[in-house]
């Protein structure tokens, strides 16, 4: 099957990476199989330069064609943040209980009315010798008071999805693939992947 690169070492994405290439006939790699690479920082100041930060340096060392995933939550009460920070928003160990219980506690006097936010997700492809691409997607939903339900990872116990009206992680892997932020970034890459990548056997 035709390889695709994700330029990730989060599980949650390579998962739901590999669930929704699949149908469209690509076989995921993340750096989960490629070890030897070190963390990527961050220092752009969207999702999109951190995007294209990771894509880019991992095409460069590979000489292939590249995705990165640079995601998050944005919190209408809090002027968008968590955002670009959200995975070391409570500290520099990316722990998605302590990022949720921080939210939590800086919402804890908000009102439902006023808790509303929307995960943000951009992609970007790097392709050897070639300008590098950005797409983006996002979700639109609400924070709850407390977590719920055990699927997904990162934010989704606590974030209500509008479009499902549930918690993200209260959504089978198949149905957050069919709304979230990430697939509807990758919706807008469908149409470039068999010009990227010829050859696949589409099912
Ligand atoms: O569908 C999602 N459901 C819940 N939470 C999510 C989602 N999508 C992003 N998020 C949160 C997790 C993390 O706190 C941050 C991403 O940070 P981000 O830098 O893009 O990813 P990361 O550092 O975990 O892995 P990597 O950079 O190797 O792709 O946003
Ligand atoms: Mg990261």
């Amino acid at each position: 099957m035709q390889e695709v690169i994700i330029a990730t070492k989060n599980a949650g994405k390579a998962k739901e990476f590999k669930r929704m290439f699949l149908p469209l006939g690509y076989e995921v790699k993340t750096l989960l199989d490629y070890p030897e690479f070190e963390d990527i920082e961050e220092t752009g100041s969207t999702f999109e330069e951190n995007a294209i930060l990771k894509a880019e340096a991992v095409s460069k060392a590979l000489n292939k064609i590249v995705i990165a995933d640079d995601s998050g939550l944005m919190i209408d009460a809090l002027d968008g943040r968590p955002g670009i920070y959200s995975a070391r928003y409570a500290g520099e160990a990316k722990n998605d209980d302590a990022n949720m219980d921080k939210v939590l506690e800086e919402l804890k006097d908000v009102p439902q009315a006023e808790r509303t936010s929307r995960f943000y997700c951009a992609l970007a492809v790097a392709v050897p010798g070639k300008e590098t691409e950005t797409v983006a997607g996002t979700c639109e939903g609400s924070i709850l008071t407390e977590k719920r339900g055990s699927f997904g990872f990162g934010y989704d116990p606590i974030f209500f999805c509008t479009e499902k009206g549930k918690a993200m992680a209260e959504l089978e892997p198949d149905e957050k693939s069919e709304i979230s932020h990430r697939a509807n970034a990758l919706r807008k890459l469908e149409d470039m992947l068999p010009v990227l990548f010829p050859g696949a056997d589409r099912k």
